[in-house]
């Protein structure tokens, strides 16, 4: 019999929707175990204020997880500082990031074969003193990888990003031939690795209006994209652009594609929440580990009112599930 398949879930920031939701998942029977990292205490009184009549069970390193309605599994975090739903307190920031680290190492050695993440928020963390701008990044250090590519994806659209979490005063210089190479080699190998794509076809975004209007709107088509994308079609990489980002996202181009690449966040992202927010998953691809997320924050006006909608964590799992079997099936292979 075939091991299970055992994911890690960080209940992400305290004040946040998070703890709810990772509790909404013991409500109904799951295929993959879920171990959620985490304060127990925390998740005990979430369970309480909302009324949720839940057993939670202390999860032996090694062991099977939890897959029955009405059972969680926790793996014990320390450190929180109070529990209060809605209310930020950057005294938590440094417990937030110890479950991340938990769940990231868990993965490293071998006790879960993915993570997946409720939100955090990066302004408390910052405003405990810690710089922090996204799991993406904190898990790219963590694992000690040059690279990673955030991508996220409905059923019917997944955009990556060449940029994440920076300034857009600081986007253009960002896009150099290096970057760009890596990340679509990055996509591309985890478009074939993970989702079964055998050649994926890439659209990719100019970064200025009109995709740079011959120059006369920026250079960095030019300069930097154009060539880019030569030199990786010649390597056998099937990519299309750069293209005028305001008509790329149209059913023309996008049926003749299996992902988009925008150069910044706010080029990609509001589409792709705009067609598929509350059911999107976020995946950071290009790390060590299988990682996937929410595609939604912290919502902390939401934050212990059990009216949270757990759909887009139930994509991250389904994801998060396949995408770990996926891992699995190419290491035994
Ligand atoms: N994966 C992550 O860790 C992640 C993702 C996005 C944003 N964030 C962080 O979250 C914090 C708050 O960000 P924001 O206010 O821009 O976005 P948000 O997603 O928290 O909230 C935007 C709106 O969507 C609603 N909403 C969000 N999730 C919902 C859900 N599951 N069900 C129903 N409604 C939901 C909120 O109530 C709010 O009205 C920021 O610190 C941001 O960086 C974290
Ligand atoms: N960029 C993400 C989004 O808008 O959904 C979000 O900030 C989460 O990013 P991380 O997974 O890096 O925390």
């Amino acid at each position: 019999m075939s091991r299970q398949v055992i994911l890690a879930l960080t209940a992400g920031e305290p004040a946040g929707i998070g703890p709810e939701l990772c509790l909404q998942m013991a409500l109904e029977e799951r295929s993959p175990g879920i171990v959620v990292v985490a304060c127990k205490h925390l998740l005990q009184d979430r369970a309480r204020l909302l009324g949720l009549d839940l057993e939670l069970q202390d999860w032996n390193p090694g062991g099977r997880a939890a897959t029955a309605a009405g059972r969680l599994s926790v793996m014990h975090v320390e450190g929180l500082a109070s529990t209060d739903a809605g209310k930020l307190d950057p005294g938590n920031s440094a417990y937030v990031l110890e479950t991340l680290r938990t769940a990231a190492r868990g993965c490293l050695d071998g006790l879960f074969d993915g993570m997946v993440t409720a939100p955090v928020h990066k302004g408390v963390i910052n405003d405990a003193g810690i710089a922090f701008s996204g799991h993406t990044e904190f898990l790219q250090e963590l694992c000690g990888v040059e690279r990673v590519v955030m991508m996220l994806a409905t059923d019917e659209l997944r955009v990556a990003l060449v940029t994440t979490h920076l300034p857009l005063k600081d986007v253009a210089a960002a896009i150099t031939p290096e970057r760009l190479t890596q990340v679509i080699r990055i996509l591309d190998a985890d478009l074939r690795k993970f989702f079964g794509l055998e050649h994926p076809r890439i659209l990719v975004a100019g970064l200025n209006p009109h995709a740079g209007e011959g120059g006369h709107l920026g250079r960095e088509e030019i300069d930097v994209i154009e060539p880019t994308l030569d030199g990786l079609r010649q390597q056998g990489i099937a990519l299309t652009g750069p293209l005028p980002a305001d008509t790329l996202f149209t059913p023309y181009w996008l049926d003749r594609a299996d992902a988009v690449l925008a150069m910044y966040h706010d080029q990609g992202l509001p589409v792709l929440k705009f067609q598929g927010f509350g059911r999107a998953v976020n995946i950071t691809l290009g790390l060590p580990v299988v990682r996937t997320s929410v595609d939604h924050g912290t919502a902390l006006d939401l934050a212990g009112t059990g009216k949270a909608d757990a759909g887009s964590l139930k994509t991250a799992i389904r994801v998060g599930e396949q995408m770990a079997t996926s891992a699995k099936r190419e290491t035994f292979e």
